[in-house]
């Protein structure tokens, strides 16, 4: 089985604005809404791809209720925790030649709350996938994530984590299956900017000298590398289409690199069904459907990636 975990699901807002300015009435051209938070988006781009999972997290208020609505038509499970206080997310995402984005608080979780989430976690066993995705609310440790790995250490899970900074570099100990940092994220979790794809496989393999198994590094238009634990280094393009919306495409990306890598267990196809599902959504208005990320990943293969 594969589940996925949101701490924090939002609405996505994500609107379209002429020439937006600050301090003045803006008027939006298009409005969409999403069901977001990238343990979702990871579970519907999942679902698209034909992989049937759970998706775990904590919802709550108006907004909760409408993403347990939406989340029914998405075509996968979900057991999410209801919280009392507050209310789910809405995130915008505001398009006006550049990509802004004001994501919200989320609801106060408590620790009975967090401790409802373990109940769920001892139904995974030997063999299932987790993948652990988004950041915390602030009324959660942010040690959360590497609590959850010490939970279940040595059930002979795979987890996947999808985050940043401290959340990422102290679930390293637990040897995560995967990591995905973006570029950016991986050059500040070392305190460095990086300029080059050497540079970017040497602090890569970094994070798994620290513990992680299989490190993936997006870096959106200039495609991927993955460092895998068998020593491979891949290095992958971008196929060529308009961005349209970025949002959800690392997302799109990991759920894409499970898929291909439970469908066969090739990291080369997994990694190129993951940027194959990244790029679709960039090209998307919002997350990619199937039939054009197997356009893409059929594109890649013919550019010899
Ligand atoms: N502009 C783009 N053109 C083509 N492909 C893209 C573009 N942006 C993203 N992608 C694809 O999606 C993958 C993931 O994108 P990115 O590196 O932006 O992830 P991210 O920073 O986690 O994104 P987000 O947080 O917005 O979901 C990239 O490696 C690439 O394959
Ligand atoms: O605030 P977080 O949890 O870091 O990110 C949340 C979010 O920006 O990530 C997704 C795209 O990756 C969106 O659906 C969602 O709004």
């Amino acid at each position: 089985m594969i589940y996925t975990v949101t701490f924090n699901p939002a609405l996505d807002y994500v609107v379209k604005v002429d020439h937006f300015t600050l301090g003045s009435v803006n008027r939006t051209e298009q409005e969409d809404i999403y069901c977001g938070g990238k343990g979702l988006n990871v579970s519907t781009v999942l679902a698209t791809l034909g992989y049937g999972n759970t998706a775990l997290g904590f919802v709550a208020g108006f907004t909760g209720d409408e993403i347990e609505r939406r989340v029914k038509n998405l075509g996968f499970r979900s057991d999410f925790i209801h919280v009392k206080n507050g209310m789910s997310r809405i995130n915008v995402k505001l398009k006006s030649g550049e990509e802004t984005e004001i994501n919200g608080i989320g609801p106060e979780i408590t620790k009975k709350d967090v401790e409802q989430l373990y109940e769920k976690l001892d139904c995974l066993s030997d063999g299932d996938m987790l993948i652990l995705s988004g950041s915390i609310p602030a009324s959660i440790n942010d040690d959360i994530y590497e609590r959850i790995m010490e939970y279940l250490d040595k059930k002979g899970i795979r987890i996947v984590v999808d985050a940043t900074r401290d959340l990422l570099s102290n679930v390293l100990f637990y040897h995560p299956f995967l990591i995905k940092p973006n570029n950016h994220e991986l050059g500040e979790m070392f305190g460095v900017r990086l300029e080059s794809v050497d540079e970017i496989i040497h602090y890569g393999k970094l994070l798994q000298e620290k513990g992680a198994e299989n490190v993936l590094i997006s870096m959106a238009g200039d495609g991927a590398v993955l460092i895998t634990q068998t020593g491979e280094v891949f290095q992958m393009g971008v196929p060529s289409g308009t961005v349209k919306n970025s949002v959800g495409a690392g997302d799109s990306m990991v759920a894409g690199f499970v898929a291909g890598y439970l469908e066969n267990g090739s990291y080369e196809h997994a990694l190129r069904l993951g940027s194959a599902a990244g790029s679709a959504t960039a090209f998307s208005e919002g997350l990619a459907g199937k039939e054009d990320i197997m356009k893409l990943y059929d594109e890649l293969l013919k550019e010899g990636y």
